[in-house]
């Protein structure tokens, strides 16, 4: 991110209106200066009626330039938000297109709340600013040269003194706005796994525990907080006190000028009033642009996120019309993180239709199959793929609906939840279904309406994993993988659900943690795995 991608991010007539503002209100020092320094012009043989006309000028002059610093704030608000927009939806779109194994919620959020607020504070805005008060500074500094210019150049030469500090304390500060980044993360980390894992840690009764590793992690955010904020208190004194040499020096010499006749004393007090417009513009300046450097680390990785995800993918992902597809597992190695393989040369195909069982010990790898299947993993050799009518199909994870152990529902109404994107599905269609399941008797005929609250929290586990079935039943998806799919719900609805799936045309894999051999009986095949290698065989 940086900013020629800025430049081409922003609307060119806005950025016109909004540089025509900062030059009306960049006028604010010749203003000031030439109201303060005429006050000396007026004696005792002044009139009433100049008083007037002076006190009406000065007022009428303020205002435009107010008038011209409300219209540049306004502009820049507008900018600003257009900007946030943007970013903020290419970084939910990138973060969702990431790979499985790289994808952090607490990162995530991290990135959306705190480094893009981050770069929104200190980077756009500080932009913003860095142009009007370089624009301010220039139009002070031409008025500068024009009353005197020869310590006008001094002015203008020692202004460049308080720029010093942060180009030597660049990194000193950078490094701290890092530290406060990761600790921000941690500390996300830390209380997403407070409020996620609550029952688990009620269970053991282990709060102490807990609350010890948040305040673990907020010492540390804290502390990384406060010596950010150190650093950049202790940069901004020495910024300060230069800027205090960048007056006195010009004005050690231009009262010598005064001494020796050769400059009056109101064209001092202008110049010192209109220096002041050179000055702390620049001075702004040069700690805006320190700033700015401090967040160079969140920018690339905003800018590295932004570029190497492939948001296309899912944007383009309509799934291809499937009629009967068949699946195909061919030569295929998988190891977790390329270590030790899991599997080795497995070669299997899984007609359409077919109901097969999947088999094997604890952590022989029964979950990773429907991983694979489904391409959440790659194989690390060998291939996975879908045969529909001779066609080889590569999206295939469109085709599949997966029903986990604990499913995740959207706080939203029921009928968003099921039918997500598809049109044209109506109520009874959608009633027919949950009424199949079971869950219209359970959830009243206003269920399609409902809210069940944040992950359906009003649900139960059962009813969470039958409204998923429903979705993949309204989806016609041709493939169903069942983790255990039933585990929830009690064994009146679990033989409904059953009976559903063993008369559809799908395809249904479904791994058996517990194994239980009258279970066999309903499935057309077996897959055993044992000793890295899939067999399956008929039932
Ligand atoms: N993300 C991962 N990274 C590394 N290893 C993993 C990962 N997920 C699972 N494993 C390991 O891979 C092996 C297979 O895990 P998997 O969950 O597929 O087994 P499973 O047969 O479904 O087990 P269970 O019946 O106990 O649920 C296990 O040894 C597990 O520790």
């Amino acid at each position: 991110m940086n900013l020629r991608q800025l430049w081409n991010d922003i609307p060119k007539w806005k950025f016109l209106l909004l540089f025509i503002a900062m030059i009306g209100a960049g006028f604010d020092g010749i203003i000031m200066s030439q109201v303060f320094s005429s006050v000396s012009k007026f004696s005792k043989n002044s009139t009433l009626n100049q008083v007037t006309i002076f006190i009406i000028y000065s007022i009428g002059f303020y205002i435009l330039i107010e008038l011209s610093a409300l219209i540049k704030s306004l502009l820049q608000n507008d900018i600003l938000k257009n900007l946030n927009e943007e970013y903020k939806m290419k970084v939910i779109k990138s973060l969702a297109a990431k790979e499985v194994e790289n994808r952090d919620v607490a990162q995530s959020i991290s990135t959306l709340t705190i480094d893009l607020k981050l770069i929104e504070d200190k980077y756009f805005s500080l932009i913003f600013n860095c142009t009007y008060y370089f624009i301010l500074g220039l139009i002070s500094m031409i008025y500068l040269l024009y009353l005197s210019p020869s310590i006008a150049l001094l002015f203008i030469v020692f202004s460049f003194l308080p720029m010093l500090p942060s180009m030597v304390f660049g990194k000193y500060l950078k490094t701290a706005t890092d530290d406060y980044t990761a600790a921000n993360t941690n500390f996300i980390r830390n209380i997403k796994d407070l409020f996620q894992g609550y029952s688990v840690i009620e269970t053991y009764g282990a709060f102490s525990t807990f609350f010890r590793r948040s305040q673990d992690s907020v010492e540390n955010l804290e502390t990384k907080s406060q010596v950010m904020s150190n650093r950049h208190a202790i940069v901004g004194i020495f910024s300060s006190v230069f800027s205090w040499f960048s007056y006195m020096f010009p004005l050690a010499v231009a009262l010598i000028f005064v001494i020796n006749g050769k400059l009056e004393a109101n064209t001092v007090i202008a110049l010192l009033l209109a220096s002041d417009r050179v000055i702390y513009p620049f001075r702004n300046v040069s700690e805006y642009l320190r700033i700015i450097k401090s967040t160079e680390s969140t920018r690339e990785n905003i800018a590295s996120l932004i570029v190497n995800s492939d948001v296309e993918k899912l944007e383009n992902s309509l799934a291809d019309t499937m009629i009967a597809p068949e699946i195909v597992i061919e030569d295929l190695s998988f190891g977790y993180n390329g270590e030790e393989k899991l599997f080795s040369d497995i070669n299997i195909n899984i007609s359409y239709g077919e109901k097969v069982l999947i088999t094997g010990k604890s952590g022989s790898g029964k979950s990773t199959v429907l991983d694979l299947i489904q391409r959440v993993l790659m194989p690390n050799s060998g291939d996975i793929y879908m045969i529909d009518e001779g066609r080889k199909i590569n999206n295939q994870a469109q085709a599949m609906a997966r029903i986990q152990q604990a499913p995740y529902y959207f706080e939203l109404s029921l009928r968003d939840n099921l039918i997500m994107e598809l049109e044209g599905v109506s109520d009874e269609v959608l009633f027919d279904i949950l009424n199949k399941l079971g869950l219209l008797e359970e959830l009243g005929q206003s269920c399609l309406s409902e809210n069940y609250g944040e992950n359906g929290a009003l649900l139960s586990g059962g009813q969470k994993q039958r409204i998923e079935i429903a979705c993949a039943l309204i989806h016609d998806k041709k493939i169903l993988l069942v983790d255990e799919g039933t585990s929830s719900v009690d064994k009146k609805s679990s033989k409904k659900i059953r009976d559903i799936f063993f008369k559809s045309d799908m395809t249904v894999i479904e791994v058996a943690h517990h194994y239980d051999e009258d279970r066999k009986n309903n499935y057309d095949s077996q897959i055993e795995i044992s000793d890295k290698h899939l067999t399956m065989d008929k039932i």
